[in-house]
């Protein structure tokens, strides 16, 4: 369960330059919710995400996961229940490093431990299996570095790299946005699979109202760093994309210039 009690960021604070990326977000999202968060440019969505995980120092309220208060945590020592995958397939592993060497690393998220026992003869099959899962024959490929790998093959290890030690809570920015159509839909299909099995909490940032509504089971929308929707249910699985396009038309008190970025 993640709660977020009154969130407030603000950056640069006092300067010519301040900006409330988050204002009083009030949000509980339960264990083993799945929530797509949509809003246009600049809402704060990737703010939320980053304060959840703790990359970004909040300045007023608190977040909860489970029951602990992590809001004076730092990002490294949320890492045992917080899991994270970005919109850039370079982002979230090291080139230079194999594919097994990047899975124990994952593997040693959240403990304090270097890469020799994480090479363990016992984690290597683990890794084998995990990474057969894919069906992309990955499994073959262990010790090939990670830069040879297409932005799929990167964003489906991703996530297996996430879902590797056991964590609650899972963030998801965007990170479909950079693949072709085929290889989004593969590694969304997976997303959904690891995140039923493993019950984690979900948050996802999605331009694509598409996504946003077939994917998850809960859409809120960011507009100026507040919370403007927030729909599950019958609510959700009634609405359209067009309704959402709407509905963004409204807050932003205007006609969108480019609805195709919303309806991908
Ligand atoms: N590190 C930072 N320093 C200063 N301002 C920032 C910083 N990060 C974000 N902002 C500002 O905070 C606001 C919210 O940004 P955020 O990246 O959370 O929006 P977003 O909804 O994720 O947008 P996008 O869809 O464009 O990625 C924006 O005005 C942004 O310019």
């Amino acid at each position: 369960m993640i709660r977020i009690e009154n969130l407030g960021v603000t950056f640069s604070r006092g300067t010519p330059l301040e900006t409330k990326a988050l204002r009083g977000i009030d949000l509980t999202i339960n264990s083993g919710e799945f929530v797509t968060v949509i809003g246009s440019n600049g809402a704060g969505k990737s703010t939320l995400l980053s304060a959840v995980a703790g990359d970004t120092p909040v300045t007023d309220g608190r977040i909860l996961i489970g029951e602990r208060d992590v809001t004076k945590w730092s990002t490294a020592r949320r890492a045992g229940l917080v899991a994270r995958v970005f919109q850039d397939p370079l982002a979230g592993s090291c080139g230079n490093l194999s594919i097994e060497e990047n899975l124990a690393l994952a593997a040693a998220r959240g403990h304090r431990r270097g890469l020799g026992p994480a090479l363990s003869a016992a984690r290597r099959e683990i890794f084998h299996e995990r990474v057969s899962e894919l069906g992309l024959g990955l499994e073959n490929r262990l010790n090939d570095l990670m830069n040879l790998l297409s932005g799929g093959q990167r964003q489906s290890l991703a996530l297996i790299m996430a879902t590797l030690s056991p964590s609650e809570v899972i963030l998801l920015d965007e990170h479909t946005a950079a693949l072709d159509p085929g290889m989004a839909e593969f590694v969304l299909d997976l997303t959904e699979r690891l995140v039923a099995e493993r019950k984690l909490t979900t948050m996802m940032v999605t331009h694509s109202m598409r996504q946003a509504l077939d994917v998850g089971t809960r859409t809120i929308m960011l507009h100026e760093g507040r919370i403007v929707l927030d729909v599950a249910g019958d609510m959700r699985s009634g609405l359209t994309t067009d309704d959402l396009v709407a509905m963004f038309r409204k807050v932003r008190g205007q006609e969108l210039e480019d609805d195709s970025l919303l309806i991908e």
